[in-house]
């Protein structure tokens, strides 16, 4: 195993109700950018939520800076944060209050940090409004600046790029690009399209079930 390995998946099974979707997979991966490819519904945003541990696997074990997810789910989770796609769903708060939330389960994090992203990506005066009101380039903005706010070790983005402005994805990109010469976080993110950043490794998950 790499001296730098952060992140070590092993024998991962995992399916739905219905699908089988990982067995007997096995990664390693060391801090700096993993571009995770493949086809529609070959298993990424499932891969990312295992990673994240949002999701449990059926077999296998994950295990991050030392920590197992399945033996310490909850301080696994502070090392870890997926940042997807699907809206909120606790849809009668503020943005303020859903921010305020998220911050509350990371003691470590900083609202300093968080204000500082917020400002970055433009979207301050979203604070006060319904958590639900918010366009889709602005939610996708909201769910980066909690990410890139949060003390975590291990970054997981849907595609990132997608939904942003001009000023967003430049503010994200130098973000992404800073934290990969940093060398201290894990970040793997889905495309379909060349990210057009300092890829570290790809890892393709193949082409069309
Ligand atoms: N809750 C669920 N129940 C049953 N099957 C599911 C469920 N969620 C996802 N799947 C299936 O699991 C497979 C993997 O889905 P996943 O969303 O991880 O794919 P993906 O690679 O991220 O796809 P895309 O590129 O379209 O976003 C797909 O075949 C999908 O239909």
């Amino acid at each position: 195993m790499d001296l730098n390995t952060m992140l070590k998946v092993d024998g991962l099974g995992f399916h739905f109700d219905t699908r089988p979707v990982f067995a007997g997979f096995s990664l390693a991966l060391a801090p700096g950018i993993t571009w995770l490819r493949g086809a529609n519904g070959k298993g990424k945003t499932t891969l990312l939520k295992l990673l994240a541990g949002a999701l449990a696997p059926n077999a296998g074990t994950i295990v991050l800076g030392g920590v197992d997810s399945a033996q310490a789910p909850l301080a696994y989770r502070l090392r870890s944060f997926y940042c997807g796609h699907e809206s909120a769903d606790l849809p009668w708060l503020t943005v303020a209050e859903w921010l305020g939330l998220h911050l509350a389960l990371y003691p470590a994090a900083s609202t300093h940090a968080l204000d500082a992203q917020l400002a970055a990506f433009g979207i301050m005066e979203v604070l006060p409004q319904a958590i639900t009101t918010l366009s889709l380039g602005q939610h996708k903005k909201l769910q980066l600046a909690l990410a890139l706010a949060l003390p975590v070790t291990l970054l997981l983005i849907d595609e990132p790029f997608n939904g942003l402005d001009a000023a967003g994805m430049a503010h994200l990109r130098g973000e992404l690009e800073r934290r990969a010469a940093a060398q201290e976080t894990c970040i793997v993110l889905t495309s379909h399209l060349d990210p057009q950043l300092p890829v570290a490794r790809m890892l393709d998950l193949g082409l069309q079930a």
